[in-house]
């Protein structure tokens, strides 16, 4: 018997029957709008929606295989600035005052549901100390995201950030990366001094092209928030080029049996035909 399914149905099904074996995410884990960015000077994105052209395809179920996907993030910077305790307090919600330096590399994977769709970061916690260098370095390759850490009450290791976000982009196609730069331990810091590196920061930022935050491990701030903001601009980029992917094209599936993906699927009133998927 020939068979009638398409792709997308095909894949969904697939989904459908995976989701019974997972439990649902978190309800903090759900993202329904756009989150927000923690300053407009230094920020890569200004929108409050996803694409027009993505939150149609998460109405319609088109989503191919994003569902299913990880997207790799790398989280590099200098010895003691915080890369664990970030990545823990967004994970585990933990804090833990004693320093155990990484020995290498480790990580974790976080489940999402972005615009209705089940999305996954696998978050790279990579050793700053130098002896370790080599062996964190083999794990960069084809991250989605960049994040470099410094610690806002040591301004040196800010000025290391482009060193190591150079050392990470070498690994990885040109543009093919987001690039966060993230300032950790801000309950450690007020007043002038912090408004100043924070100055500094945003500078360093726009010339990294990277979007800016502020953050406390210790205390919780601003960690659920940055990290929503990691998994939505990671999920977006993964979605427009999954579109890209299938727009209109026709898949060889098994033995010869030719599938069509509906191909005017990125065609939305918004879009016209016309839709640049690299413009939001
Ligand atoms: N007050 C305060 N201390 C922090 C914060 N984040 C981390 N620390 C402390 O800073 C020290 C270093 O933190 P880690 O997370 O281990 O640093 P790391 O960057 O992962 O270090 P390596 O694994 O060596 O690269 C630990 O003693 C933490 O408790 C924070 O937001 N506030």
């Amino acid at each position: 018997m020939v068979s009638c399914l398409t792709k997308t149905d095909w894949i969904w099904r697939m989904k459908s029957s995976l989701m019974h074996l997972i439990p649902p995410v978190s309800r903090d884990r759900i993202i329904s709008h756009f989150p927000k960015w923690y300053t407009p000077e230094a920020c890569l994105q200004f929108k409050d929606h996803f694409h027009a052209l993505v939150r149609s395809a998460c109405q319609q179920r088109n989503t191919g295989t994003v569902g299913l996907k990880i997207s790799k993030v790398v989280v590099v910077g200098d010895l003691y600035v915080g890369k664990t305790s970030l990545i823990n307090r967004f994970c585990k919600d933990i804090f833990d005052r004693d320093y155990k330096a990484t020995i290498g590399v480790d990580f974790e994977i976080e489940r999402f549901e972005i615009a209705g769709v089940p999305y996954n970061l696998q978050i790279w916690d990579t050793a700053g100390q130098e002896k370790f260098k080599c062996i964190a370095s083999a794990y960069y390759r084809g991250a989605e995201v960049i994040i470099t850490v410094f610690d806002l009450a040591d301004i040196q290791t800010l000025e290391h950030t482009k060193q190591w976000l150079e050392d990470a982009l070498r690994e990885n196609e040109p543009g093919s990366s987001f690039i966060f730069l993230v300032g950790t331990k801000k309950d450690l810091v007020s007043g002038a001094a912090c408004e100043r590196t924070e100055l500094d920061a945003i500078r360093f930022a726009n010339e990294m092209q990277a979007e800016y935050w502020s953050v406390s491990a210790k205390t919780g701030e601003n960690v659920k928030e940055f990290f929503s903001r990691v998994a939505a601009l990671a999920f977006e980029q993964s979605m427009l080029k999954e579109l890209e992917k299938s727009n209109g094209r026709m898949a060889q599936i098994g033995a010869g049996n030719l599938i069509k993906i509906e191909g005017n699927s990125l065609e939305t009133p918004e879009s016209n035909s016309q839709a640049s998927l690299n413009c939001c």
